[in-house]
């Protein structure tokens, strides 16, 4: 566990107000507010697992500029995007402080609050999604793929200026336990989301990992809800989809650890909109002077968001997927000058650009997959940012998953 509110981090001069948070990043009890910008580092994170990199210069580089900048202990905040050889989005803030949550305030859902809605598409559409994954599914049967993540992106125009505000109280509300993230991005806009899946979290010679993979909606009605948790728990499809990211990250990290501790099977965990198969994993590092950004771009992209083997599910991705990825499907957190740090993966999310929302859901695709259930599956996945921009009810005209 990270003790940060127990901790005497640095700020300088005075902290930001939660009104002129430019950055985001919620943590367990704790949000991590700041703004200004010291350094920049754009340098692409490819390679990064390796403390020789540039990436890993870039970073010694920043961190440097901010010492002789008057920090004692800088932070470097931001997303590193799905494909490693683009543009990092990190910084190190001029200010930064952590604070203890505040319970989740209700959020209106009345529609006379809510901006109309003008214009929705999603890229591909629903018969070009089903194509994709019967696309990937033919694949797997010819070649040695296992699996892929494909995903689609939802388009909303409103009449007015979303309210990120509001947005970002609706995300809370709905899934107190998540990692919310808001991120300011150079070209303009923000990356907004509440992110349900921990890729790495490092304090000293401790990390944690909880990956998910396989997914079910929830239902209103508590029994049907039960029997779907229920039916997730015992699906070899998702099972299957499940322990291909397990293998995968306990070949990653077991070289770097004393002790590794990965359960034999899943457990259920939710969010208010999906149920998920999960593994809480915990070890200690041989080498506690790894950074946190050195192992996570060791990890990233798990097969929760590539695919396995991740070269081929990475090329068969770009073959069907038609737009770039960019931050989605990234990773988004924090690392501090000691080499402590969390990152998530960059799901549950959303760039808003003035009266432009770009929403963004993936699901993972085996042998078995079925293709209505994964378009469905993204629908929901969906929903959690849809809710929270007052469109809930586009995802009620849907199929359950
Ligand atoms: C790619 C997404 O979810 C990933 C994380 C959890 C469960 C997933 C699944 O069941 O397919 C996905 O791997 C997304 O939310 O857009």
């Amino acid at each position: 566990m990270i003790s940060m509110a127990s901790e005497a981090y640095e700020y300088l001069s005075e902290s930001p107000q939660p009104n002129e948070t430019e950055f985001l990043f919620t943590s367990m009890q704790h949000d991590l507010r700041a703004t200004g910008k010291v350094a920049e580092i754009i340098t692409p994170a490819f390679g990064g697992g390796c403390e020789h990199s540039n990436f890993q210069q870039a970073l010694r580089g920043a961190m440097e500029q901010a010492r002789q900048a008057g920090q004692v202990n800088p932070i470097v905040v931001g997303a590193i995007p799905f494909d490693l050889t683009q543009a990092s989005c990190l910084y190190i803030p001029a200010q930064y402080q952590w604070v203890e949550r505040s319970e989740p305030i209700h959020v209106s859902r009345e529609t006379k609050d809510s901006p109309t809605l003008l214009n929705q598409r999603s890229i591909p559409d629903e018969q070009g999604f089903k194509k994709a994954v019967q696309h990937a599914i033919v694949n797997f049967q010819h070649s040695d793929i296992r699996k892929a993540v494909l995903s689609r992106i939802c388009e909303l125009e409103f009449s007015e200026p979303v309210d990120v505000q509001r947005l970002l109280a609706s995300l809370r509300v709905q899934n107190p336990s998540g990692y919310q993230f808001r991120v300011p991005l150079s070209e303009g806009g923000e990356l907004i989301g509440v992110s349900p899946e921990l890729l790495l979290r490092k304090q000293g010679a401790q990390i944690e990992s909880n990956p998910l993979a396989g997914s079910a909606k929830r239902q209103a009605d508590p029994e049907q809800d039960r029997a779907i948790a229920d039916r997730l728990m015992t699906s070899p499809k998702d099972q299957y989809e499940h322990h291909l990211v397990i293998d995968e990250i306990r070949r990653v990290l077991e070289p770097h650890c004393a002790e590794l501790d990965i359960p034999d099977h899943p457990s259920l965990m939710s969010t208010s909109a999906l149920w998920h198969l999960s593994t809480q994993i915990k070890g200690r590092l041989r080498n506690p002077e790894l950074n946190a950004l050195q192992l996570a771009c060791q990890l990233h992209p798990t097969p929760a968001v590539c695919g396995y083997p991740t070269g081929q599910a990475r090329k068969l991705i770009n073959l069907v997927e038609p737009f770039e990825r960019g931050l989605f499907t990234g990773i988004v957190g924090w690392c501090d000058s000691q080499g402590n740090g969390e990152w998530v993966v960059t799901i549950r999310c959303g760039i808003v650009q003035h009266k432009n929302i770009r929403l963004f859901a993936g699901a993972g695709i085996v042998e078995a997959s079925q293709p209505d259930a994964e378009w469905n599956e993204t629908q929901a996945k969906l929903g959690t940012m849809l809710n929270a921009c007052g469109l809930g009810w586009i995802n009620s005209l849907d199929t359950p998953a």
